[in-house]
């Protein structure tokens, strides 16, 4: 299950950000997007995930293929991190969570409390999440925030093994991942060119 984008335009408040963005994500597949501080990528992750609508262009597939991590990791504070990842394995009909504390190297912290964890150890937990869902299609925002040197690199074995069960990834990102498997797409080119405002008097706000 992959997904397919064409001549998407999406906008945020009102604005539109990028205009004519297609592309399309094969099962096996990562796509790394590259573009400057505010030029539309978490919008354009948002409107892929089905999160918002798309001002026009279309969306195809499965919405039950995707799992979205945006820059809150979701985590709940008072469960410790086993109980994160049962909540969310049952939350997706999913059992297995020893897969995922494996691949981020949580055997130590499974105990402890999710809200006593460090910001990277967050992270690593909201990452071991996606693990547990069972969903093919990752869809992430800025994945790896927090994250030392060790944990990117545990990351991006985790995207690739993720790709080799047939799963995809599409990752906005600002740093190098050490996924050169992956396609780079620059979102640059697609910046909306006349950044038309939907409702006139709201531009005056
Ligand atoms: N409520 C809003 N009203 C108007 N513009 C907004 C609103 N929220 C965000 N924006 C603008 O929309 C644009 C797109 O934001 P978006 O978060 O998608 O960018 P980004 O490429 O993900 O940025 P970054 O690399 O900083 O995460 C930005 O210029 C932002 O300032």
């Amino acid at each position: 299950m992959g997904l397919n984008v064409s001549n998407l335009t999406i906008a945020r408040g009102g604005v539109r950000v990028l205009e004519g963005v297609s592309f399309t994500l094969d099962p096996g597949h990562a796509i790394v997007l590259r573009g400057p501080n505010g030029i539309g990528k978490t919008t354009l992750l948002r409107t892929v995930a089905g999160l918002q609508p798309p001002v026009s262009g279309r969306v195809e597939t499965d919405p039950d293929s995707i799992v979205y991590a945006g820059h809150s990791d979701g985590i709940k504070a008072t469960l410790s991190v086993a109980e994160n990842l049962q909540f969310w394995a049952q939350v997706f009909g999913e059992t297995d969570i020893e897969t995922a504390i494996a691949a981020f190297q949580l055997e130590r912290l499974v105990t402890r409390p999710a809200g006593g964890l460090s910001a990277g150890q967050k992270r690593r937990l909201g990452l071991a999440r996606l693990l547990v869902t069972g969903r093919p299609v990752w869809i992430l925002d800025e994945p790896t925030v927090s994250l030392d040197a060790e944990a990117v690199a545990m990351f991006a074995e985790a995207v690739r093994a993720h790709l080799r069960r047939g799963g995809s990834a599409l990752i906005a990102t600002h740093i190098e991942l050490g996924l050169p498997e992956a396609y780079v797409l620059e979102v640059g080119p697609y910046r909306a060119v006349a950044a038309e405002v939907d409702d006139f008097d709201e531009a005056f706000l």
